[in-house]
């Protein structure tokens, strides 16, 4: 499916000074900038480095350099038109208490714990807070008013302030980036429609965890059932069109 600037999806039928056309599957949206967030889902070596969980567990990060650089482009987008950022990091404390025991799922399925009971050498290391792994990548260093939010699960709404923060500051919609698109960024969009947010994902401002038709499937997911898909161009260019106008393309 094409990219539409019409018709445009809002969420209210005021038209607000500070809206941003968004081209974007199926439909363009706009989104009022003081009302939207963009949300950085675990950009953490464990899912963007080599020698991080993800690639240590045998899936390919070999193209996440890529997916960096542009979810640093949304993020400077984000800040030009005072949309607040913030940034999740998957993980749990060093004794993995918070990933649950064997009476939890995630005690079996999560491949990091799993990686882990194969080389006990890495206890204490993948997702593990304070470690190199858990980190967020160097390229991606949230600023002062940037909110930076932990999570126990692949969702960002669950057993975190992530809603409460976001009605607080009166937010209804997001822009996803990060990795992977497949689990934890669809994961979080996924809740987010259940709980009445307007969700968008820059599909090149994200990165599987499995093979490509992993990316596919879930970009259909959001696009068909969830929320749209869009780009980081065509974001950058409705705020270039907001904000300075002198660059908007012909
Ligand atoms: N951040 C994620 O999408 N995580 C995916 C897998 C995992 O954390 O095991």
């Amino acid at each position: 499916m094409k990219y539409s600037d019409t018709p445009i999806v809002r969420r209210a039928n005021t038209v607000t000074d500070d809206e941003l056309l968004v081209k974007a599957k199926p439909e363009a949206l706009a989104l009022p900038s003081e009302q939207t967030a963009l949300i950085v889902i675990d950009m953490q070596n464990a899912y963007a480095t080599a020698g991080g969980y993800l690639d240590l567990a045998g899936f390919d990060v070999s193209h996440t350099g890529p997916v960096i650089e542009q979810i640093k482009r949304a993020i400077a987008a984000a800040r030009k038109a005072n949309i607040k950022v913030i940034f999740f990091q998957n993980g749990w404390d060093s004794h993995y208490v918070e990933a649950g025991g064997p009476g939890s799922p995630n005690f079996h399925k999560s491949n990091a714990l799993k990686t882990m009971r194969k080389q006990p050498e890495l206890q204490g290391k993948l997702l593990a807070k304070g470690e190199w792994d858990y980190a967020l990548v160097d390229e991606l260093t949230p600023q002062p008013g940037d909110i930076v939010l932990s999570k126990p699960r692949y969702s960002g709404f669950f057993n975190t302030q992530l809603d409460s923060l976001l009605r607080s500051y009166g937010i209804h919609h997001l822009i996803f980036t990060g990795i992977a698109t497949n689990v934890c960024v669809e994961s979080t969009l996924r809740d987010s429609f259940f709980l009445e947010y307007f969700s968008v994902v820059l599909e090149d401002a994200t990165h599987q965890a499995g093979p490509p038709y992993a990316q596919q499937a879930a970009l259909y997911n959001i696009e068909t059932f969830f929320g749209w898909v869009s780009t980081v161009d065509h974001f950058c260019q409705a705020v270039a069109n907001r904000y300075s106008p002198l660059e908007k393309s012909a």
